[in-house]
This record gives C-alpha cells, structure tokens and sequence, in this order.
C-alpha cells in the first residue's frame, strides 16, 4: 500500500509542515508603480505557495516520504478505494494520480478493515459511510467521494469531526434521473412493465392494461432542485400543467420555465401525479404517510426517483390498497435492495426499478469524471466546488487571501503560546481591519486558520477547514469576529488581522493589552505574513523560523547585547524590531531567529540587567 508507514518512511502530515518556512514566496517579483514604497504592486505567482497555503487550510494530503535504498526520497502515490462501479474515464484519472483499489460489495467488516490504508474513499448509493467507518480510518481518510447527488449514506456529522472532507458529484447524473422519472411516469401511465409481464407469460391482455393520457393532466413536482425543473420542463413538453413545492426554490427560476411554486398541501391536493426530488433529510423522512396520503386526490399516481425513506412504505402500500393512490413507480427504497417478499414491490399497481435513476452511461462516465476531479483536487489540498461539508471558497477568493490565511495561523499559533499553561482559554476575538466592504469579505479560511493556530499546539487535534468551528465548539472555544472598515486601499481584501485572547494569565505580561486581553496583531507585506503588534507596543519582524520577544528598559546597546548572546552560540538572527510606546522608559524587541536558543542562551538573555521579561515563541 502506498503509504503504510516502513523504517524508510518519514511520515509528514501534509504536504508543508506549520514549522517549515512554505509562506516563503517561491517567486515573488516586484514593480514599482510610483515613489511611495506602500504603492509597490505585488505580483505573486502562487503556483507553489498557493497551493501550498490551501493543503495547510484543508491538511487533506497525508504525504509520505520514502527513501530508497540509495536514500533517494520519492512521494508515493496516495491509496484511493473505489467501493462501487465507476465510469472507466474517471477510473484512468484517479490511476493517473493514485492507487486505486476497486473493490466493490464489500461488508461493513471489510471496509472497516481496508479504511485505514487509504487516503480516500469513493462510493455510490450503496455504501454506508458510518461513524465506525471514519474510526476505523484512524484519521487517514482525507475525503470521501460521492460519485452522484444524495450524500445520506454518509454520516457527515462524523466525517466533519473526523477532519474528513466530503465532495459528491451533484451535476453529471441530473439528466439521467429527470429522464428516469419521466420514463417512470408515462410507462406507469400507460402500464408498459405489467402488460410486458403479462406477455411474456403469454397473455394479450388489452383491455387489461388501458392506461390514463398525461396531458392536461397536473403533475407536482416536490423538490425543485436540479432534476426537479429538468422533470417539469419536460412534463411541460408532453402537455401537462406543472406545479411544485419546495421550501427554497425561487420562485422567479420556476416562473421562467413556467411553473407555479405553491405550499405542500396545495401541491398534493390538486395533483394527478406527484414527483419527488427532494433530498432525504431529518426534516422530509417519511413525509409522505398516512396523514399526508389522506390529503391526496384520489386515483394519484406517485413517482419516485429521489429517496426511499422520503415515504412511509406501509402507509404507501395501505394508500394503494385502499385506492388513494391508484399507481406507484418507484426507483428507490427505504433499504436497498429491498426485502424479497416486500409487499410494495410486489403489488401489481407498483412499477419498480433497482435505483437505476443515474445509471445511463453518459452520467456514469461524466459522475465518475466529476468525482474523480474533486477527490484527486482534494488529496492535492485544493478546496473542491462539491464539498459537502466545508465551505466553498471561490477559488479566486481563495487565492486572494492565501498569504493572510498563513498569517491567521501563525498569529494564532503565536498568542497561545503566550497563555501561561496554554490551557483554560475560552474566548478568542479575531479582528480584521480592511477597507472592503464586510459583505464583500470572507473570513471563514481565516478563522479557520486562526483556529487551527490556536487548537493545535495545545491539544493533538489535526484542525482544517472542514473540522475548525467543530473542534472550537467542542473545545468550549468561542471565537468571535470583528471587523473594522480602515480607510486604506481595498485593492487587499485585509488590512490587519488582531488576535485576542481573554481572561487568561500571559508568561508575557507586555502582551497584555489594558482590557487584560493578551493581544498580537500581524500584516502581510509584500506577500509576507509580519507580526506588527505585540499588546500596546509596535514591531515589525517577519514571521519565519522562530521569534524571541524581550521587554527591556528602553537604553542603548540592548540590541548589541541580546544579539552577542544569540550569536556566541551560534544561533542566526533574521530579524530584529524595536518597539517602544514612551521614549527611554519601556521597548519591545522582536528578534527572528532560525533556531531555537539553547536553555543556557535563553538564562543569559534573561540576566541581561536591563532585561525584564522575555519568551521564546515556536512559529
Ligand atoms: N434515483 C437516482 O438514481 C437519483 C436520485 N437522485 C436524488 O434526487 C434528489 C434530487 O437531486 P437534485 O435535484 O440533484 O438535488 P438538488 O439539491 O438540486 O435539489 C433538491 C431540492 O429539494 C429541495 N428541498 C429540500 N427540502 C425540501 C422539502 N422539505 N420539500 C420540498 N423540497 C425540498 C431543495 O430546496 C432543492 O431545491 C436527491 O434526493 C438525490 O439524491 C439524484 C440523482 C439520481
Ligand atoms: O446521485 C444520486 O443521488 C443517486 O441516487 C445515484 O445513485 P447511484 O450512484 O446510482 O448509486
């Protein structure tokens, strides 16, 4: 398997380490567009950093690597476990990228056993992604691909708090299943599958099998989503008059394809046929039972080719009997496959078919291709346009606020470590300064970030986007925004971003600000995060490699001193800023150094006399 851990395996978390210097521009260049240095324009290409930054936001690519017997180091391929038929065309993709093991029907057992040698999961309608499942994992699972729509056999509340991102392929099958369900609806009509039955065993049974004409006929479309409108803009192409409910549709989308959006009862009430497109959840589970049937025109004909637990099965069966319904025609089930002596299946006004609604395949190849995309985007670390449970970032969003979202973290990163015993914490506030817009801004990577600052060098929480307000909750962290309109140019989506921590005991007292907040705030410049605040006092140090901050006695030759200890022992200073808020009374120096002073160095800093506080920080 790819990357089972070998003596000559080096196992990194993701692609860049929170150590390592990846904010680093790989290839920064300049032009200057007037005198004023602050009007530099900054052309960033972040064809390494970004992509970079956005494996640190989603942590999703698991990177192992591994030497060879020369000491060669490759990246193996990640493990990628296909669990249902796919599309040939996405298979090449995902083989092009990974290893990919196709094992279908597996049991609950199997899966359990095989999850935690992949990095990735792709399944169909079939597989149940469990809780057990994502425990079973032992947090190597990255993503799980829903290669179709409907994402109920994935328990997403436990792949969030497992960090696992989940994508599906909500496009590629919308056609199918509206083709199904209007395949469903006129064969139902016409009885097409008991007359072909009663043929093959040898009857001609016409008069038998008269059916009812669709149009003019009025049709209730429930759940106006994608393959809802493609069901009523056909229907509307075979004459019937179409109505629809759906909660949340606009309704200026169903009037442009001539659809009246109207409420539940008056959808079901009035229609001679009711189609259902809408997703099993808490609140549609079982929506349609005795009660609801009741309020039906009798003689209605239901289709089908949403989700089986969206009806009540016996109520359904008990509304056929009693000629409430006069047909069904149904591609899904509550289980699947159902039982052999169900007696829905079996009752001779029911048309049935095995979940065959995406199965054409046009929409098996472009499902398989859509998914594949979005597994193997994920796995590099990209945010995908389909996740299900994290949020869609824009990717030029996204690439706007790449240095700021490493700047979050690392300001993050920094103000916990200046919480004595780094526990206790139970309220942060992330103010962002920017001349945008609040609208126009989106501070969930950031926060996300923040987060992920703050969580993980106190706890061994793996923090991405997909788990950071999760985890924060969990942690009884409450983390607060603010945001402050600066009048500075909104070419950068953030000015400043400020990090408070409340209520709680600083190992560096200056960090406090006056309300008793520990307080650090940091900018990018040029492409590079900075720490610029620390409590009342201004600095300036770029955050990379480490940092040191000391509170002295505002005098001369404080900088030669603390930089002729650091260098008798060997230790490279980057960066040194002095920060004061009085003149000769009180200063803060930030000095960035790449390694970390040893205990000794750290005890002849701390008896320089004029010395009065200082801590070294791990960036
Ligand atoms: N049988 C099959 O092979 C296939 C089944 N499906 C299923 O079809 C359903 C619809 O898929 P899409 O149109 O792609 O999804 P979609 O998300 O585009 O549409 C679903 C619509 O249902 C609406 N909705 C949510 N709650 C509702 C409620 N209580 N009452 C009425 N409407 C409600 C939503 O607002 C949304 O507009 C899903 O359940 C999906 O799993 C989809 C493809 C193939
Ligand atoms: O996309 C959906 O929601 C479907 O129901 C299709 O399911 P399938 O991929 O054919 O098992």
């Amino acid at each position: 398997m790819a990357s089972t851990p070998s003596p000559h395996t080096t196992h990194l978390h993701s692609l860049i380490s929170s150590s390592t210097n990846h904010n680093k521009p790989s290839n920064l260049s300049f032009f200057h567009t007037s005198s004023n240095p602050s009007s530099f324009k900054l052309i960033h290409s972040f064809s390494t950093s970004f992509s970079s930054t956005i494996s640190n936001v989603l942590k999703t690519a698991d990177i192992s690597l591994s030497r060879d017997l020369n000491g060669v180091v490759s990246t193996p391929k990640p493990t990628i476990l296909v669990s249902e038929k796919l599309g040939e065309a996405g298979l090449d993709l995902l083989r092009s990228f990974a290893d990919v093991d196709c094992s279908y029907d597996l049991s609950p057992q199997d899966l359990c056993a095989k999850i935690s040698l992949c990095d990735a999961l792709i399944v169909r309608s079939g597989t149940k992604v469990t809780r057990e499942v994502f425990e079973a994992a032992q947090g190597r699972i990255k993503v799980v691909g829903r290669a179709g729509v409907g994402i109920d056999n994935v328990d997403l509340q436990a792949a969030t708090e497992f960090g696992c991102l989940v994508v599906n392929a909500p496009t590629a099958n919308t056609i199918a299943a509206a083709e199904h369900g209007i395949a469903l609806l006129t064969s139902m009509a016409r009885n097409v599958a008991q007359a072909d039955a009663s043929m093959k065993a040898g009857k001609w049974l016409r008069s038998k099998y008269v059916g009812v004409s669709v149009v003019g006929k009025t049709l209730a479309v429930m759940g106006f989503g994608k393959v809802g409108s493609e069901v009523a803009r056909r229907a509307k192409g075979l004459g019937m008059h179409v109505i629809a409910h759906d909660p949340y549709a606009p309704a200026d989308r169903a009037r442009a394809i001539g659809v009246d959006l109207v409420s539940f009862e008056q959808a079901i009430g009035t229609a001679d046929f009711i189609s259902l497109h809408m997703p099993l959840t808490p609140a549609t589970n079982k929506v349609f039972n005795d009660d609801t049937f009741a309020k039906m025109k009798k003689g209605v004909r239901l289709i089908n080719v949403a989700r089986g637990g969206v009806i009540d099965e016996d109520a359904l069966v008990r509304a056929l009997d009693s000629g409430i319904v006069a047909q069904a025609a149904l591609d899904v089930f509550t289980v699947e496959p159902p039982p052999k002596d169900s007696k829905l299946v079996q009752h001779e006004n029911v048309t049935v078919t095995p979940h065959l609604g995406a199965s054409t395949k046009e929409a098996q190849e472009g499902v398989a291709i859509e998914i594949a995309e979005a597994v193997v985007g994920a796995l590099n670390g990209e945010l995908s346009a389909t996740a299900v449970n994290a949020p869609m970032v824009p990717p030029e969003v996204l690439s706007e606020l790449a240095p700021y979202v490493v700047l979050a973290e690392k300001l993050g990163r920094l103000a916990v470590q200046l919480v004595t015993g780094g526990s206790g914490i139970q309220s942060v506030k992330v103010v962002y300064k920017s001349a945008r817009d609040p609208d126009s801004l989106d501070t969930r990577l950031l926060r996300a970030m923040v987060t992920k600052g703050i969580i993980e060098p106190i706890s061994d929480t793996i923090i991405n986007l997909v788990n950071a307000d999760f985890s924060a909750k969990q942690k009884g962290l409450r983390i607060s925004e603010e945001r402050i309109i600066v009048d500075s140019s909104p070419e950068y989506p953030v000015e400043s971003i400020q990090v408070q921590i409340s209520n709680v005991q600083s190992k560096f007292a200056s960090a406090l600000l006056e309300n008793g907040n520990i307080s650090i705030e940091g900018k990018v410049k040029y492409g590079i995060p900075h720490l610029t605040r620390v409590g009342p006092f201004s600095v300036d140090v770029s955050l990379e490699g480490n940092l040191i901050l000391c509170k002295q006695v505002d005098q001369p030759g404080m900088i030669g001193k603390v930089g002729n200890i650091l260098g008798e022992s060997n230790v490279n200073v980057s960066f040194m800023s002095v920060g004061r808020t009085v003149k000769r009374k009180h200063a803060i120096m930030a000095i960035g150094v790449d390694e970390e002073p040893d205990k000794d160095t750290q005890k002849k800093i701390g008896e320089v006399s004029a010395v009065e506080e200082f801590v070294f920080l791990k960036l």
